[in-house]
């Protein structure tokens, strides 16, 4: 492999038309992810993260400039299954067992079953879920079903990880917990992971890049590169260093509403 980005975006455009007029979802995008980074991705409602990562998984066709993936275009990549995919909420079809939720994509591009068996058995290792594959998505708390859909994202072993503000819904013990998980994983499988989320905390304390982003029309506008160590106890929170680039977050958040007035 070469060392060409992950992603690449040039100039990015996407207007939505819609009965209103256009919406201005992204605009002049310019964007570098390298193999092995966590990026998330910031900014208040409306402000273009969820349809940038679903330009970078071709779920939308962006109206200008340019974006490749591990060189390639979304369409292609798509095609050569350079992603797994964690949406908002986590999505189990809750009349599947955990195992063959996970099988599910798998069985769609025919892979055998034996393969299909090992790669359960090892994402759900991955994800501290040994022995949870029988169970229905019901019996298993709100922290544990967005692990299986992590798991379950895994299962390709694609190298690109995109996450939707996967844990969004929980409440922060569990959150915080989920945090340091992902990110034991994340050392673990040196993934590259694209991660949207609204909480600064969150953001500074996974990412080693913070894409900052305004809305109206959704742009980027602050690119942070962390100083923090890839070694990140939960403590790391309140120590100078991370609230110094909290701080950076918070008023690039600003500055973006500003604009706006
Ligand atoms: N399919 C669509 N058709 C029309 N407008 C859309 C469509 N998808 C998104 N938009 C608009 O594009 C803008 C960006 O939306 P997007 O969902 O990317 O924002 P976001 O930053 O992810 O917001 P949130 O934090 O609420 O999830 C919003 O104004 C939204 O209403």
């Amino acid at each position: 492999m070469t060392t060409e980005p992950v992603i690449k975006a040039d100039g990015l455009d996407l207007t939505f038309q819609t009965n209103d007029g256009p919406v201005h979802a992204l605009k002049g995008v310019d964007l570098e992810i390298n193999k092995g980074e966590f990026v998330s991705f910031i900014g208040p409602s409306g402000c273009g993260k969820t349809t940038f990562l679903r330009v970078i998984a071709a779920l939308e066709h962006p109206t200008g400039g340019t974006i490749t993936v591990n060189g390639m275009s979304p369409d292609e990549a798509r095609r050569n299954r350079a992603y797994g995919y964690v949406f908002q909420a986590a999505g189990l079809y809750p009349w599947r067992s955990i195992a063959r939720n996970i099988k599910l994509p798998l069985e769609i591009m025919g892979y055998p079953r034996a393969e299909m068996e090992k790669r359960v058995e090892e994402v759900l290792r991955l994800v501290d879920l040994e022995g949870f594959g029988k169970k229905f998505p019901w019996q298993l708390s709100g922290g544990m079903q967005q692990r299986a859909s992590i798991a379950r994202a895994l299962a390709f072993d694609a190298d690109l990880l995109l996450m939707d503000e996967p844990f969004g819904a929980l409440d922060e013990i569990v959150r915080d917990h989920l945090n340091e998980q992902l990110l034991a994983l994340w050392a673990r499988t040196e993934k590259t992971i694209g991660f949207v989320t609204h909480s600064i905390p969150e953001a500074v304390y996974l990412s080693t890049k913070i894409v900052v982003m305004s809305p109206r029309p959704g742009r980027i506008t602050d690119v942070i590169d962390s100083t923090l160590p890839r070694e990140r106890p939960l403590e790391i929170r309140d120590t100078p260093e991370f609230l110094a680039i909290a701080h950076r977050v918070r008023e690039g958040l600003r500055a973006g509403h500003a604009y706006d007035e």
